[in-house]
């Protein structure tokens, strides 16, 4: 039986997820909290090999392919890393989680096909852990794209997609959070200092504790 807090940080590349990670790690340690934050795809150690194949592969991947290994990457994830933390009672705070398979693999990739929305959606049935809170963080691409140049890391296979993949993934997140307003709380930070957004993320989620 679940005891914990499963959050995710959702969002296309360059919109704040890490950033808002650290600080959320960092201002509900201080409050006493229990938290684990991990990371999709990747999170344990069979998942961060299926990410180094994910996002720096030298092959391209078929289409169900590439939705099996994120599935793959995430099972193992959950079973080895996030079902413990939570039936310990922790917090759980993942970067990305199955929206982002829907808004990538299946807005992004196949431009919302109904056979591949399925097939996630089948996968998410037998994965049987859903958030219970996630936040969809959103800024302009013109915005995301300065930011991510100016970090500097290396560019992975989703970086380096075009520019109407990218917009597909901004329209089928929106889509994702308009079919799940219990779960999903939009966030347009577009002109907001981090710590702001951050402290935003913090009043809504301890809004939700006991
Ligand atoms: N609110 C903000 N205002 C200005 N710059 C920001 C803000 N949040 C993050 N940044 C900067 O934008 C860059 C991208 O942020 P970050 O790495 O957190 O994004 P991300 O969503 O995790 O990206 P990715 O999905 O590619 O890992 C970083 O250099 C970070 O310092
Ligand atoms: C979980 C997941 C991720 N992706 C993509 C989205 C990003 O471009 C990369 C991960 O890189 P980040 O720097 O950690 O954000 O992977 C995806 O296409 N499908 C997924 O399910």
């Amino acid at each position: 039986m679940t005891k914990g807090l499963f959050i995710t940080l959702e969002g296309g590349e360059g919109v704040g997820k890490s950033t808002q990670l650290a600080l959320l790690e960092r201002a509900l340690q201080a409050r006493g909290l229990d938290i684990l934050v991990t990371r999709e795809p990747g999170g344990s150690p069979v998942a961060e090999d299926l990410r180094n194949l994910l996002l720096f592969g030298q092959h391209s991947f078929s289409r169900r392919s590439e939705i099996l290994t994120h599935f793959a990457a995430r099972f193992d994830h959950v079973d080895q890393v996030i079902e413990p933390a939570l039936a310990a009672g922790k917090l759980v705070v993942c970067d990305r989680f199955t929206d982002s398979t829907l808004a990538y693999q299946a807005y992004g990739r196949a431009e919302g096909e109904v056979g591949t929305l399925s097939l996630i959606n089948n996968l998410q049935k037998q994965l049987g852990r859903q958030p219970d809170m996630t936040f969809l963080l959103e800024v302009s691409r013109d915005t995301a794209r300065r930011r991510l140049a100016a970090r500097g890391k290396p560019t992975d296979r989703y970086e380096k997609s075009d520019e109407d993949f990218h917009i597909r993934v901004a329209e089928g997140f929106r889509t994702i959070a308009e079919q799940n307003k219990n779960r999903v709380i939009v966030l347009s930070t577009e002109h907001m200092p981090a710590e702001k957004v951050n402290a935003v993320i913090v009043e809504h989620i301890l809004s939700r504790l006991p």
